[in-house]
């Protein structure tokens, strides 16, 4: 559903994306586990069209980002890292914002809102301005809005990062319920191992290169350790 070949990034002299190959089937939950500077916010700024890579290939659903970068972004639903809600809109506002944004015919957009946020518990707040919400629901709307088009592939960026255990609970049961439901594939990138461990398969990305793959069981083989957290740190702080 994902396919990277061989991405080469460079910012001038310095290599963030160092060749990197890595395929995602339908209805995987990929954790890309990384440590600061890896490349993980590379990647994704390549993957949703930000940035262009020097080199190398990324073809989502089959379609090229290099030779038809729209076709490609259609399948593409993304959770950023830092927040990008418009704060004075209300829930409904913004979502409505993003279904046009892709062409989606209004009754459809309103069903997909609606369900979406009664999903998510967010029903009651669909008309509140976002500033009102806590983070935690705010990360919550912004998992309907990169659902709302029905991308075939899901990026979430570090999407935990401030959340209270219990916000972060309910936003991996939604992404897992959209996997069970749709066959979704998703990249979830985090520096939390505890998160790394509850993936179907987990991607150690290090210097822009992969370091591992597998599941989190294979993984912590791999890197030679007995808990996944201790292999990761000595395998990426390696003098
Ligand atoms: N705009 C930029 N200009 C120059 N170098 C950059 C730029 N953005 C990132 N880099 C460098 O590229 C490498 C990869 O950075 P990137 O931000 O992709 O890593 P990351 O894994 O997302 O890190 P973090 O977990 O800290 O967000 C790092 O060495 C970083 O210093």
């Amino acid at each position: 559903m994902l396919k990277i070949q061989s991405l080469i990034k460079r910012y001038g002299e310095r290599t963030a994306l160092a060749g990197l190959t890595l395929a995602l089937p339908a209805g995987q939950f990929v954790a890309l586990l990384g440590p600061n500077g890896a490349g993980k916010s590379t990647l994704f700024q390549v993957l949703t069209g930000l940035f262009v890579a020097d080199e190398g290939e990324v073809t989502v659903a089959g379609r090229s980002l290099r030779h038809d970068a729209v076709g490609a972004l259609a399948d593409i639903g993304v959770v950023f890292q830092q927040m990008s809600l418009d704060l004075d809109l209300s829930v409904e506002r913004n979502l409505r914002f993003h279904a046009d944004l892709h062409g989606l015919p209004r009754r459809v957009a309103g069903e997909r809102i609606a369900e979406g946020c009664r999903a998510l518990g967010l029903d009651k707040d669909l008309a509140r301005p976002v500033r009102e919400l806590s983070g935690g629901n705010r990360r919550k709307v912004e998992l309907v809005r990169a659902l709302l088009h029905r991308p075939k592939v899901v990026l979430m960026d570090e999407p935990t990062v401030g959340l209270d255990p219990k916000s972060r609970r309910d936003l991996l049961a939604a992404i897992r319920a959209d996997i069970a439901a749709r066959g979704t594939t998703v990249l979830w990138a985090t520096h939390l191992v505890e998160e790394a461990e509850a993936a179907d398969r987990v991607v150690v990305l290090h210097k822009g290169r992969l370091l591992a793959d597998g599941s989190p069981a294979a993984v912590t083989v791999a890197l030679g350790g007995e808990r996944l957290e201790e292999a990761f740190i000595r395998a990426t702080h390696a003098p």
